[in-house]
């Protein structure tokens, strides 16, 4: 997805990392700069600045980049001569970003660039959202925030709707909305993007893709993994606010948007936005009914034993739900009356993201008599991983006899089509970042109006003495899940189907 019109390479570039020593910086944000210089995408004056209170001098930092990039970056891909080249770039600068007096570290390696006319400031909060409003009014004091600085925000954007209002506010007091990125990887993926090129660069889909045609749409994105060693920050979010409230609607967002007059940096983001707010708001009565949440017990994935929620967590007091289902509606002219089904949950029989859309049956039974039976066509979108696309139809068994019918898919693998792989989500996004794209962050009132519809859900749950249901590791989650389907007389598309 390109904006209308492409944003130039700036000939320099310095991209801070606040967090430089955390988890997302060394697993994601700096493989990501490495594999884009490696294709010879950084601007030439590139200079990566990883902060944190670390006592780490620019060598030391170096070797742990060296050592995070050898975990992160497949072999194959590690070039030598590339890797040195990165590491040149790479500089730590000691800095609490709450000690006012440790700034002038970072503005003494800034301001080197005051050369530049078009030297662009990348500052990515890689950090606690506790730390954003210190940082950005510390980078305004050292007078770092003109036009040619940017600042990237990781997802959540707070925790509800107040909080995230006051975290845009305060970031909004020294960045343009223009200026700031706000992360959410699943719309760096190639096939979320893909989705909407599927949608709107073709003419056969158009015609079907409204409540005349499709009977449902379901969402599923189903991790194996449990919480890992996050569970600190976990159980303080849940899925319905670590995964619903983000990657889902944005999934659901691109599914149900009208099509813009071009794909350029504000139409996307006004569609999605207008999709957020046509969704019907759920009343206490509408979370009891059609929202499920689920905590995964001890199990069996892939044959392996895995631990409980409480095992992984390390205690047995933690809060969140680690499973979502729930229905929703989306309240325009294309989509009156279509339910959308959402699931997310970890530790689940398999690592799925995917868009199924299902349409309606064929209104009339042309082969009453036939074998078999025709079953509604689906279009199953594949986010990951192994991506691609499959049309579910029905078809003429061959054979000289009767009439047999049975179910047959189109498939499209974007491996075999394309013969390449798919880029990681930050590769895409931290170039857009540095080329000044946001096409594909979300802006404020989106976050906002994503959080407006989750937050009756969130104070629902938190007023229910129930507590959520429990699933064994390694399945498909609560049986609630499936009777939220069936009461509709639905059910999951699993893969066998
Ligand atoms: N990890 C992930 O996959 C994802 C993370 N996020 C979000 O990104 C943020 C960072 O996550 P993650 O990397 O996992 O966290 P980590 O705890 O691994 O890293 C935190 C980083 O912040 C630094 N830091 C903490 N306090 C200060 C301070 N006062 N001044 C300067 N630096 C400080 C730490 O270094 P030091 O202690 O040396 O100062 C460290 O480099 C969080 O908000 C998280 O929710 C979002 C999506 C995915
Ligand atoms: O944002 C998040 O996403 C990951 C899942 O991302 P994926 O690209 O691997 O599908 C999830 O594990 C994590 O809890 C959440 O914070």
């Amino acid at each position: 997805m390109q904006s209308s019109t492409p944003s130039a390479l700036p000939a320099a570039c310095d991209f801070t990392v606040f967090g430089g020593t955390g988890d997302l910086a060394l697993r994601k944000l700096l493989p990501a700069l490495y594999l884009r210089d490696r294709d010879g995408h950084l601007p030439d004056d590139t200079r990566i600045i990883g902060v944190s209170r670390s006592e780490l001098d620019d060598a030391e930092y170096r070797d742990d980049v060296r050592a995070a990039l050898a975990e992160h970056v497949d072999a194959d891909r590690l070039d030598p001569d590339v890797l040195d080249r990165l590491l040149r770039r790479v500089h730590h600068v000691r800095l609490d970003a709450t000690a006012p007096e440790d700034w002038h570290r970072l503005h003494g390696l800034l301001k080197d660039r005051d050369a530049y006319d078009d030297a662009v400031r990348v500052f990515y909060l890689a950090v606690g959202p506790s730390l954003f409003d210190p940082i950005c009014r510390r980078l305004e004091e050292i007078g770092v925030t003109d036009a040619g600085s940017r600042v990237v925000m990781e997802k959540p954007v707070g925790h509800d709707l107040a909080s995230a209002r006051s975290i845009n506010d305060a970031v909004g007091r020294v960045f343009e909305e223009s200026q700031i990125f706000r992360i959410d990887h699943y719309l760096g993926k190639e096939s979320v993007q893909n989705l909407l090129v599927t949608r709107f660069a073709n003419t056969f889909l158009e015609p079907l893709w409204n409540s005349r045609w499709v009977d449902h749409v379901q969402i599923t994105v189903a991790e194996s993994l449990g919480v890992g060693d996050r569970g600190g920050y976990y159980d303080q979010s849940g899925a319905l606010r670590d995964m619903v409230q983000n990657h889902l609607l944005q999934l659901l967002c691109l599914v149900a948007m009208e099509p813009p007059t071009y794909v350029g940096r504000e139409t996307v983001r006004d569609e999605k936005l207008k999709v957020l707010q046509a969704l019907r708001p759920l009343t206490p009565a509408d979370v009891e009914r059609d929202t499920v949440r689920g905590r995964y017990g001890a199990g069996l994935v892939d044959g392996v034993p895995a631990a409980s929620y409480a095992d992984d967590l390390g205690h047995a007091d933690g809060r969140a739900e680690t499973f979502v289902a729930l229905r929703a509606e989306v309240q325009n002219w294309r989509w009156a009356g279509v339910p959308f089904y959402l699931r997310t949950g970890k530790r689940m029989d398999r690592r799925t993201s995917e868009i199924v859309v299902v349409f309606k049956e064929p209104p009339h039974a042309m082969f009453p008599h036939s074998e078999g039976g025709t079953t509604a066509n689906r279009l199953h979108i594949q986010v990951q991983p192994d991506e691609g696309m499959r049309l579910h139809l029905t078809a003429k068994e061959p054979g000289p006899g009767g009439i047999r019918l049975r179910p047959v898919s189109l498939d499209l693998s974007y491996a075999t089509a394309f013969d390449q792989a798919s880029p990681d989500a930050y590769e895409r996004l931290l170039m857009d970042v540095i080329r000044g794209n946001p096409t594909l962050f979300m802006r404020r009132d989106e976050v906002e109006a994503a959080w407006s519809w989750v937050e009756p859900i969130l104070t629902a749950w938190a007023a229910s003495p129930a507590r959520p249901k429990s699933y064994p590791a390694g399945t498909s989650g609560p049986i609630a899940a499936a009777m939220l389907l069936e009461r509709d007389g639905r059910t999951w598309q699993e893969p066998d189907q």
